[in-house]
């Protein structure tokens, strides 16, 4: 028998229908069932499954108030085997009115501080469940009352939820249903029409052999109003580089984009044409947003150049409000910083305010006139894009969720007992995570904001914006109902 199963223990006076219990949650005649009181005497032990979660049921003797000795007896080997066990249940007649026996009892079972469950058997219709209310004065909440009906088959079912609510989950089911997802996903995404997702990024999925070969490339957009620098950094930084991959001389159609490698990555610039022709996002807001559009669509970072000797406008919000819609690795570069300013504490605070909704992407303060921090913003590059295309193992997730889940429990609305079976990312670029939940759509997006945060202090998050859905088992992974940004 696994030892490292949970216990549960079946504890009542005799006859309250303790066997008639154990033999339905066991599906077998193992006990023996009697009209006599006091024919369960041993305590027997019996592997049951609930679902497909497994228990160790033990079934203690009845409580016999008929003889004091053997009651006290019974009665200490009644608590013996309850603390042996994680859950108890503790079973009482409800034809009859509840007993002072039964409840000096229960008050020591419950000073055990288990799982306790007062199981109220023998309501066999509607109108002997008016009786359950009588049950309260245990002092037990709802949620810990049960009127069931073995032998009428009633109210067993939401018992059994309850057992299995408290049973850890089946780690086989677990990662046979893992896999399951992610076959299915794969096949799906073989069929994909997702608008989410670039025609290059479909390519990326449907194509294993490319996929290394993909992460290798960066594409980054250099994006920000009129004047603030763009052309400059992408001059400082390719300045430096004597691997530069030239324009096509001479062609009349738009030069190809620059390119360089860097520490075994491809950085290609988008759209360098355009950013070299002077004011190119001047004149109307409207097209300097198009512009950027069009850049964010061809890439997989963008660098969103502020103008640090200027104050920050509606425009700047505008423009690095688009990026976000993109899901994009991101750095913000507050460019113009030539000498030591002491403001910086201020401009991040100015910029992290009307920002929020890029609270992820680091803030790195470069000049592209005196080549200050450009190498940092090329390492930077490379260190946000590894965050971008990382994928962490199953395993990492739900070890992180369930401590954060621990710290902090699933909140119940309307007494809606949530339940996360397990976390798995199903997605990089930026990386996409599910939460496997009995109750998707009852998850709030306040608790789902605190998981975000709690992984983001677990993992290396920085730069990517991360995308975490609630689904529900036999939901489809690609389900974007409950896609949320990570705001
Ligand atoms: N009306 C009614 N009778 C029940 C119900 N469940 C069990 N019984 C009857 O109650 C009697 C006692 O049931 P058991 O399951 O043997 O009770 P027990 O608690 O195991 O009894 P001991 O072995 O004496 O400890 C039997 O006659 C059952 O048929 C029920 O839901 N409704
Ligand atoms: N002091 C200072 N000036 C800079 C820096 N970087 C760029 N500039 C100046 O800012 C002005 C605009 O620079 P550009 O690189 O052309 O800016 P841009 O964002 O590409 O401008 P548009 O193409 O018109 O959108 C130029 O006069 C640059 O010399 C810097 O780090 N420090």
């Amino acid at each position: 028998m696994d030892k490292t199963l949970k216990k549960i223990a079946l504890i009542g006076q005799p006859n309250v229908g303790k066997s008639s219990l154990f033999n339905r949650i066991a599906n077998k005649r193992i006990a023996i069932v009697s009209d006599m009181a006091g024919t369960t005497r041993d305590i027997r032990k019996h592997e049951i499954e609930i679902m497909d979660r497994k228990a160790l049921m033990l079934d203690t003797g009845g409580i016999d108030e008929t003889n004091d000795a053997i009651f006290s007896n019974v009665k200490r080997k009644a608590i013996e085997t309850a603390k042996e066990a994680d859950i108890i249940l503790f079973m009482v007649d409800g034809k009859n009115i509840p007993d002072d026996k039964d409840k000096e009892l229960f008050y020591e079972l419950q000073r055990l501080g288990k799982e306790l469950a007062l199981v109220v058997n023998k309501i066999d219709n509607d109108k002997e469940l008016e009786r359950l209310w009588e049950f309260f004065e245990f002092g037990i909440g709802d949620e810990n009352l049960f009127g069931i009906s073995v032998s009428h088959n009633r109210g067993t079912k939401n018992l059994f939820e309850w057992i299995y609510q408290h049973l850890p989950v089946n780690l086989e089911t677990v990662a046979r249903e893992e896999a399951e997802a992610l076959k299915k996903q794969r096949e799906e995404d073989f069929d994909f029409d997702d608008e989410d997702y670039s025609s290059e990024e479909i390519e990326n999925i449907t194509d294993d052999n490319n996929k290394e070969v993909d992460e290798n490339k960066i594409n980054v957009a250099i994006i920000g109003r009129v004047n603030v620098g763009k052309s400059s950094i992408l001059n400082a930084i390719l300045g430096e580089e004597r691997s530069v991959v030239s324009p096509i001389a001479g062609t009349t159609i738009d030069p190809v984009d620059e390119s360089f490698e860097y520490k075994e990555k491809q950085i290609t610039f988008v759209d360098t044409a355009g950013l070299r022709r002077r004011g190119s996002i001047e004149g109307i807001e409207k097209y300097a947003l198009m512009r950027t559009k069009e850049m964010l669509d061809k890439a997989n970072m963008a660098l969103v150049v502020l103008d640090a000797s200027r104050e920050l406008t509606d425009l700047d919000e505008k423009i690095a409000g688009l990026v976000d819609e993109y899901g994009l690795g991101t750095i913000i570069v507050l460019n113009k910083w030539d000498e030591n300013m002491d403001t910086f504490q201020k401009m991040e605070e100015e910029i992290r305010r009307r920002f929020r909704f890029l609270s992820y992407a680091p803030i790195i303060a470069v000049s592209a006139k005196t080549g200050r921090s450009i190498e940092r913003l090329k390492e930077k590059i490379i260190e946000i894009h590894n965050n971008y295309i990382q994928r962490i193992p199953t395993s990492q997730l739900n070890r992180v969720i369930e401590e954060a889940v621990s710290r902090h429990s699933l909140p119940s609305p309307n007494g809606v007992y949530l339940r996360i079976y397990y976390t798995t990312q199903f997605d990089t670029r930026p990386p996409r995570i599910a939460l496997v939940m009995n109750k998707p759509n009852l998850l709030h997006f306040t608790y789902k904001r605190y998981l975000i945060n709690y992984l983001r202090d677990n993992f290396n998050f920085e730069g990517t914006p991360i995308h975490v859905i609630a689904r529900g088992k036999n939901d489809k992974i690609g389900d974007e109902e409950y896609l949320e940004r990570d705001r």
